[in-house]
């Protein structure tokens, strides 16, 4: 029997994991997930657990190996289809990275060894109102009463880089749901000019508005809403199947070019199928870094530093360890102008002892400082032109200084959350008028 997969689609910090994460509270269906982060810090899988809030029932998966979509052809389809002999679940969901085009995944389902044991059922991409209606509506002069100014890709530049927003017209041209997420950060009138942007670019798709991807699963799972036929009449499908049997036969996902010089985990993708393969975050030229540090921040220099991050910074998340919150493990989630900072766990390492030998027993492989345990701050970078050095220096003057280090910490001012479900906003930009 096939199992239905859904494979959810958006670009950097559009809501995916909050909505996956939404989902996998409310529906009784047991879920596989497969997230595909595309930095080296699988950061999705770790969030959507939380260190000590394991779940049991579903799976997360994190995908090894950083690219889905060429290191797919052997490494993909071999989990997809070992993981369903192995696994007994109802639904698998695909979140895949912020960068991904959605047709080389969702061909691995209508072609190759996973088609047989899986039926497509949506591509699901998730839309930032507000990010969506500031690119391609906000200058559309006739907003609300004429003509759509309908955006178009741009194509590469002299450097052969493409715009971001070619890689998010391609997620909507292709999907058949689509998620407006964050409606709460546009006025009305906005949502209005973007549902009907949208509707125009893909009128195939049924368009939902959410806030913090709040969904009922049945108007998410259990829908057949793809159809190859129709989507393979979506100029950007059509491209990628005839890709398959010609050579360079199409722009965007075959091209070579020499800029291979991407993170070391992309490296033994290449090959597999016989193609060489410029990767999404290549093509868009993206950067991914990390950032580990074993010694907790500042909360003011921090809250200084989250309230001014580069704009080039396009997306930063993972665990942050801040003094004065000794058991709260946080995670810091950059996207847009906004940085949200969310108690999502507790560190191991102030548990008991018992509970504290319990979660170790179960990840074998967490680093363990003899004094701080397993607290740290673990950071996925992305930028687009991103004065990488720069950022990385800023975040380790936020470090507590050696002196600091004997300070009493519950005497720094500090704005950090504490509690869960209580998250804080930061905010680099102008404030939006949104509203
Ligand atoms: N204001 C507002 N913020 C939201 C909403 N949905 C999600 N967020 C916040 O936006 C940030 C990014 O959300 P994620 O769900 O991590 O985004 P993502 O698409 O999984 O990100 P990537 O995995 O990096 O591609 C988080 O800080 C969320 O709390 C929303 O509807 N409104």
């Amino acid at each position: 029997m096939s199992t239905p997969v859904t494979i959810l689609c958006g670009e950097l910090g559009a809501g995916k994991t909050t909505l996956l994460s939404s989902l996998l509270e409310s529906t009784d269906r047991e879920l596989a997930v497969l997230v595909n982060d595309v930095g080296a810090i699988n950061v999705d899988a770790d969030l959507v657990e939380a260190r000590t809030e394991l779940e049991t029932g579903e799976e997360v998966l994190a995908l090894e190996n950083g690219c889905i979509c060429c290191g797919i052809g052997g490494e993909f389809s071999r989990s997809v289809v070992r993981l369903q002999r192995e696994r007994a679940f109802d639904h698998l969901v695909i979140e895949a990275s912020g960068v991904s085009e959605p047709e080389p995944i969702a061909r691995q389902f209508v072609r190759g060894p996973a088609a047989g044991s899986y039926d497509l059922e949506a591509v699901v991409t998730v839309v930032d109102a507000r990010r969506f209606f500031d690119r391609f509506a906000a200058s559309d002069a006739d907003a609300g009463d004429g003509e759509l100014d309908l955006p178009t890709p741009s194509g590469p530049d002299d450097d052969g880089t493409r715009p971001l927003e070619d890689l998010v017209l391609e997620q909507v041209e292709f999907c058949d749901l689509l998620v407006v997420n964050k409606c709460d950060l546009v006025s009305e009138a906005e949502r209005e000019h973007v549902v009907a942007l949208l509707e125009t670019l893909q009128p195939r798709a049924e368009i939902v508005t959410t806030e913090y991807g709040s969904l009922d699963p049945p108007n998410l799972l259990g829908v057949q809403r793809f159809d190859l036929e129709s989507a393979t009449e979506a100029a950007g499908w059509k491209r990628a199947l005839e890709g398959d049997d010609e050579e360079g036969g199409h722009d965007h996902d075959h091209d070579h070019d020499d800029r291979h010089d991407h993170e070391g985990d992309h490296s033994d993708d290449r090959g597999h199928d016989g193609h060489d393969h410029a990767h999404p975050p290549d093509q868009y030229g993206i950067t991914v870094d990390s950032y580990h540090r074993r010694r907790p921040f500042h909360p003011e220099r921090l809250t200084a530093l989250l309230e001014s991050l580069p704009t080039e910074l396009v997306r930063a998340k993972g665990l942050c360890w801040i003094a004065g919150r000794e058991r709260q493990a946080i995670t810091m989630s950059h996207a847009g102008d906004q940085t949200t900072l969310e108690v999502t766990g507790r560190w191991i390492a102030s548990l008991s002892e018992d509970r504290q030998e319990t979660y170790r027993r179960g990840q074998p492989d967490l680093e363990w400082d003899e004094k701080w345990g397993d607290r740290e701050t673990r950071l996925a970078l992305i930028g687009r032109d991103l004065d990488r050095d720069a950022l990385l220096e800023r975040l380790d003057d936020c470090l507590l200084t050696d002196d600091e280090m004997d300070d009493d910490w519950s005497t720094f001012e500090n704005g950090a959350p504490t509690s869960t479900g209580e998250p804080i906003v930061l905010s680099s930009g102008e404030p939006s008028d949104g509203n």
